[in-house]
Order: C-alpha cells, then sequence, then structure tokens
C-alpha cells in the first residue's frame, strides 16, 4: 500500500518510522510519503492560508495551493483521498478495513478552520474523497487524525501484526467482535499482589476459555458501552445476560 501525507507540519508523522508501522515500511508492505505542502505555496512567505468569506473566526486554507499540491503528488492517478475533519463521517474499525483493501491512499492534513471546500468538490469529481472524524472533540488540525488512521488501518495490513488473530478479535471488527469491546487480559504470574487469575483462562478448556471471554466482553459493553451494548442482537444479549 503507497500512503500520501501532505501537511504543513511533516515533522508529525516521524512517529511512522517506528514500532509496527515502521518495520512495514522496512519490509516493503507500506510505501509511506510525507510532503510539506508548504513547497507548493509560492509567495516568499510560502502562505497557505487566508480570511474566511462570510466572516467568522480563524483563517481558511487556500484552495490554490492545496490543488497544485494534489496534481503534484498523484499526477494521473487515482488514490483515495481521506480528509480528517470534525464534520465527517465516524472513523470506525469497519472502515479501517475497508481503507486497508486499498491500494493508495491520499492523506490531506488541514490546520487553521480547515480546507477550502472547493478543494473536496474539485477532487471529488475524480477520486473517491471521504471527509472523516476519529471523534467528537475538535483537534488543532488533522495530522494527529492521520496517525490515527494509519495506525489502525496499517496494523490490519497481512504480515504487518505479528498474529493476524488478534486483528479478527478485535473489539468492533465486523463478524463475532460487532458492537462488542474486549474482554480483559492477563498473563504470568498467576497471582499478583494476591490478585489471581481468574480459574478458567488456567483450565485449558478452550471452549469455556472462549465463552467466559464473550461473557466479560458482554459485560464491558454493558458497563462502558451501553449504546453498543443496545444495538446486539437480543439473542446474543439473552444469551448472556442470565449470566450478568
Ligand atoms: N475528529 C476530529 C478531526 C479534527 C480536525 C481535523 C482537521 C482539521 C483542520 C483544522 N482543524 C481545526 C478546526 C478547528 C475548528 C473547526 C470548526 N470551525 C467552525 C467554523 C469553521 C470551522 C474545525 C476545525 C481540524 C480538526 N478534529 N477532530
Amino acid at each position: 500500500m503507497r500512503l500520501d501525507i501532505l501537511s504543513i507540519f511533516p515533522e508529525y508523522f516521524a512517529p511512522l518510522d517506528v514500532s509496527l508501522i515502521g518495520k512495514a515500511r522496512e519490509r516493503g508492505t507500506l510505501d509511506v510519503r510525507v510532503h510539506q505542502l508548504r513547497d507548493w505555496a509560492h509567495d516568499v512567505h510560502r502562505t497557505v492560508d487566508d480570511t474566511p468569506y462570510g466572516g467568522g473566526p480563524g483563517m481558511v486554507m487556500k484552495p490554490e495551493v492545496w490543488g497544485e499540491a494534489i496534481d503534484s503528488v498523484i499526477g494521473d492517478g487515482a488514490p483515495r483521498m481521506i480528509v480528517p475533519t470534525p464534520s465527517g463521517r465516524p472513523f470506525t474499525q469497519e472502515l479501517a478495513q475497508e481503507l486497508a483493501a486499498e491500494p493508495w491512499l491520499l492523506f490531506a492534513c488541514g490546520r487553521y478552520e480547515g480546507i477550502d471546500s472547493r478543494v473536496m468538490a474539485e477532487y471529488g469529481s475524480r477520486l473517491r474523497v471521504d471527509e472523516v472524524s476519529i471523534g467528537d472533540y475538535v483537534l488543532a488540525g488533522g495530522e494527529v487524525a492521520v496517525l490515527v488512521m494509519v495506525e489502525a488501518v496499517g496494523r490490519l495490513l497481512p504480515g504487518v501484526l505479528g498474529n493476524a488473530q488478534s486483528a479478527v478479535d478485535d473489539s468492533f471488527a465486523p463478524g463475532s467482535m460487532q458492537n462488542l469491546v474486549e474482554g480483559p487480559v492477563y498473563t504470568k504470574p498467576p497471582v499478583w499482589r494476591g490478585h489471581e487469575v481468574p480459574a478458567v483462562l488456567l483450565s485449558g478448556h478452550h471452549g469455556k476459555v472462549a465463552r467466559w471471554r464473550r461473557d466479560e466482553a458482554l459485560r464491558r459493553t454493558v458497563r462502558n458501552r451501553p449504546e453498543l451494548a443496545a444495538a446486539l442482537d437480543p439473542e446474543t444479549l439473552d444469551k448472556h445476560d442470565r449470566k450478568l
């Protein structure tokens, strides 16, 4: 997978050189290219922003700079364009899986009050353009949101996660974990400061372990994410409810 990232703060993406993503880049699984948006701002101050039409606080990012930058980065290609924004569609595990299947993603990191909307309109006629929110809070720009999405997508790529099974059991993953968060995890020692590991996990009985884990996942979902629990099919809830 090729990832292009356009930003006025390319240094935000140094973390993509470490850990899982760093190794995927070394292996060639991921081809990450970070670009300084100001390289396409030709005035002496390399200006990328201007005052908003209609008034209001802050500044808006100029469409000309973005247009030159995107044209230069994509050429005749057609990557899927992801634009982080507080007003976008929610970023979910399902969307992460969808993006993990794409050969080429282009992330456009806005700053200030955002990017002139005509940029998304211009490329929306030629590319798949998704405006995406990573949560209901306002960041100062798109860079952190891109780091979140690249990590969530990158770990789903073949060979990136040590154990592919882990992604199958991810919270929220479509299938058996849809609308469920994961339960508690334990490792050695079997007793730590008087806290014992639940005996079922030491039993070696895989069926009972699987059952216990689903019960715990359900218990935690009901406690921490009642709105997800409400979306569970009654049969699932009922099967476990007797135990909650
Ligand atoms: N999930 C999530 C994503 C983001 C995010 C992503 C990209 C950018 C680029 C700039 N900003 C700051 C920022 C500040 C104020 C407004 C709201 N203004 C009200 C009137 C016009 C706009 C919007 C945007 C971003 C924020 N935040 N949270």
